[in-house]
């Protein structure tokens, strides 16, 4: 009955009697069994486990282990309810964007169709002899009922009298009442021509129409439609398994071909049917033993060549959150670097309410990506020309269409890439110049003030008016209080942090504002073109809130903006391609992370957008600062104008040599806007300019009265700089 090449004979059935004997093991799954054993072959320790010596070996997968779980309520309660409409159904954008198609859809299709209906009736005419001939002729055969003719011929041939005479007594009968249709219908058919020939013309007319149209559609040849196509739908291969398992078979992952060499096809578990999810195909994949869904996802390109489908229409991401190894493959019918995007919803009309999410982008599968600006910060990062500037952009324009928002712009690249948001920004400044990065410099300062000033005015509420101790739409909206959405924009802000001058302080303020301002309605959003360690200070890239990263070269920049282990958890930007233009990961914005595409909104209709925000400010009255015409010279400018001579005023002629750390006292006695926040560092750094550099000069102390050598300047040297400058001035002015 066997045979020594059966595997089955190598299996130690004693053992598995032993098993089955053993009082608490009633049922030995014997696939199970075998399986152990093939375990068995490879690593005899996995398997079993010697309990009590070699007698007590029991096998490691138990019958009841194996069995499947009881039915019970506790799991259909942790069951997942599948929505009972579909998403695009619940959703008012995407309804009324498919309502918006399914209109233009059948517009087109008529203005298509319309323009043609002379090239249709040529058509139709030239038919119709052909449908008068196969009227005529069809009609004739079935009078005469010739379709049985061969038969009946073919008794003839036989010499079968009996059949022959069935046969003929069947068309006698046939052709008796046919001709009584037939007769009937050519008198209707003469009675009506004779009608219609009495009729007024537009009858005649019509009638000639309509026989043409009729006896046309009936001479149609086959293989040509009377229509022309007005859409070209285009047609694009299914996703089986089978091509899924081939693609993933091509990677290269060790893991992968030693599991479907094991096992075929049976090595790549689909958890769920691969089904069309949006213009394209979805596949819900465990991958083998100790593949990664992002060791699949870094090789995207060579997925895509295995699926033989352009690199943009192939988009698989990770699921972490299940496990390390499930994958989500989703196969786009176009290529999402050139399909056609929807436009920016508020681009024409609609105003914004930041409590509520605003429209960032769109996924691979078309569909609308929201994203929250309250209570959260934005940290946007890529290599240059990827798309940042445009990305941060979209989210400025919607703060733009709330009226209550007040904007600050700093453009540190010097482009003019977010000049449209003058028209509305409070504060706006566009250049690479240490100018610019003081001011932006001072803005941070200035949301450390107002997130004191906030968080005062919150704690001063009572507990009914703010449940929370964050601002609500209600309390931004109360004027008086001065906590409407503050919204900072700083592009390109490596240059700020990376600066040797500016750069440790800006990062420690734009790490308190990130921490605190979020729920006193500041939002801080950050673009930067180098997101490593030494331009986005640690402690700014670890707390912010919303993060997008379009193509970035390595792990480290990935996990800088998207957080750490995002690389290791499969949430790579490194796969995104020099086409993929404003592509990247959303983090933060949805429970995972998203791919995302932002919405394109160029200079020109960015103007547009910013001029309905100015409309709306002026109308509400919040039209403030650099959009109202305030050319209020920053503090650094002022500062930069007046260092010198206000130094002259508080060191008198008298004291050669003063100390820096009383003048800096001294200075912000006299102009505590301007030199509050002056420290020795940056009046030794104002200085520089000028040649002026701080040595130990000698002083006495006011406290104690004692004197000592300390860091300061000598007046002498202030006074011949502003010699100097007045000489340049009286120059210029000649
Ligand atoms: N959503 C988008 N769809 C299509 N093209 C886009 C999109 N976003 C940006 N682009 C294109 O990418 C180009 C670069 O964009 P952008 O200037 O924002 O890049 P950047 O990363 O800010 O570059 P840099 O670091 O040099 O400032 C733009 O000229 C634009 O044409």
């Amino acid at each position: 009955m066997t045979s020594n090449n059966d595997p089955d004979d190598r299996f130690d059935w004693h053992a598995a009697e032993a098993d089955l004997t053993t009082p608490d093991a009633d049922v030995v799954d014997l696939d199970a069994a075998r399986a152990a054993r093939h375990h068995d072959d490879t690593d005899p320790t996995t398997d079993t486990v010697d309990l009590d010596g070699p007698a007590g070996r029991v096998l490691v997968d138990s019958p009841d282990a194996q069995r499947s779980p009881r039915f019970d309520l506790g799991s259909l309660r942790a069951g997942e309810r599948r929505p009972i409409l579909p998403a695009w159904i619940r959703s008012r954008a995407e309804l009324c964007d498919a309502m918006r198609w399914a209109v233009g859809h059948l517009l087109h299709t008529t203005g298509y169709h319309a323009v043609r209906v002379p090239k249709y009736a040529g058509r139709l005419a030239l038919r119709s002899p052909v449908g008068v001939w196969r009227v005529l002729s069809g009609g004739l055969r079935w009078l005469f009922d010739l379709e049985g003719e061969p038969v009946r011929q073919a008794t003839v041939q036989r010499a079968n009298a009996e059949e022959y005479l069935k046969l003929s007594r069947q068309r006698d009968r046939r052709v008796r009442w046919r001709g009584i249709i037939a007769t009937t219908a050519l008198t209707a058919t003469i009675v009506g021509s004779v009608l219609v020939a009495f009729a007024p013309e537009w009858v005649r007319w019509a009638s000639l129409a309509t026989l043409v149209g009729l006896f046309g559609i009936v001479g149609r040849p086959a293989d040509k439609p009377l229509l022309d196509t007005a859409v070209v739908v285009p047609r694009v291969a299914k996703l089986t398994s089978h091509v899924v398992v081939s693609a993933l078979a091509v990677l290269g992952i060790a893991g992968i071909n030693q599991a479907i060499a094991k096992q075929g096809q049976k090595a790549i578990a689909f958890t769920s049917p691969i089904t069309r999810d949006g213009p394209g195909w979805r596949a819900d994949i465990d991958l083998p033993a100790g593949v990664t869904a992002g060791d699949v996802i870094e090789r995207r390109d060579r997925l895509a060549a295995g699926l033989a489908r352009p690199l943009g229409c192939v988009w698989p991401e990770g699921r972490p959150e299940v496990h390390p190894g499930r994958l989500v493959l989703w196969v786009g019918d176009q290529d999402m670097a050139t399909a056609k995007q929807p436009a920016w919803p508020l681009l024409k009309s609609g105003t914004v309410d930041l409590f509520r999410p605003i429209p960032f982008g769109t996924d691979p599968r078309g569909r609308n990506v929201p994203m929250d600006l309250m209570y959260t910060n934005l940290l946007i990062g890529s290599i240059p020309g990827a798309g940042k500037t445009f990305s941060l952009r979209v989210p400025l324009l919607a703060a733009a269409l709330d009226a209550r928002a007040e904007l600050r712009v700093f453009e540190l690249k010097g482009t003019g890439d977010l000049e449209p948001l003058a028209l509305v920004a409070t504060r706006y400044a566009s250049g690479p110049d240490d100018d610019t990065l003081e001011e932006a410099l001072d803005a941070l300062r200035e949301l450390r003030k107002e997130c004191q000033r906030r968080a005062a005015v919150i704690k001063g509420l009572p507990k009914s008016v703010c449940p929370e101790n964050k601002v609500t739409p209600e309390l931004a909206s109360r004027k008086n209080l001065g906590l409407h959405p503050l919204v900072v924009a700083i592009d390109e802000c490596q240059e700020l942090f990376s600066h040797p001058e500016f750069g440790k302080e800006a990062g420690e303020l734009a790490e308190k504002v990130i921490k605190l301002g979020r729920a006193l309605g500041i939002h801080l959003m950050l673009a930067t073109q180098r997101p490593d360690a030494r331009s986005l200070p640690t402690g700014v890239s670890a707390n912010v809130g919303t993060r997008f990263c379009l193509r970035v070269m390595g792990q480290v920049e990935n996990d800088m903006v998207l957080g750490t282990s995002s690389y290791k958890n499969g949430v790579r930007a490194t796969m995104f391609t020099r086409r993929d233009k404003g592509m990247g990961y959303l983090v933060g914005a949805a429970d995972d992370a998203q791919i995302t595409r932002t919405y394109y909104v160029d200079g020109p209709a960015a103007e547009r957008v910013c001029q309905r925000g100015r409309a709306l400010r002026e109308a509400a009255g919040t039209l403030s600062g650099h959009a109202a015409g305030q050319q209020t010279a920053s503090p650094a400018a002022v500062r930069r104008d007046s260092l010198l001579d206000d130094i002259l005023t508080v060191v008198p002629a008298g004291e050669p040599k003063v100390w820096a750390e009383t003048l800096v006292e001294r200075l912000a006695e006299l102009n505590g806007e301007i030199y509050g926040d002056l420290t020795r560092d940056q009046l030794t750094a104002a200085l520089k300019p000028y040649g002026i550099t701080t040595g130990q000069v000698w002083g006495t102390d006011p406290t104690t009265g004692k004197g000592a050598n300390r860091r300061g300047i000598e007046r002498q040297h202030i006074a011949d700089a502003v010699a100097e400058r007045n000489k340049h001035r009286g120059d210029k002015a000649a």
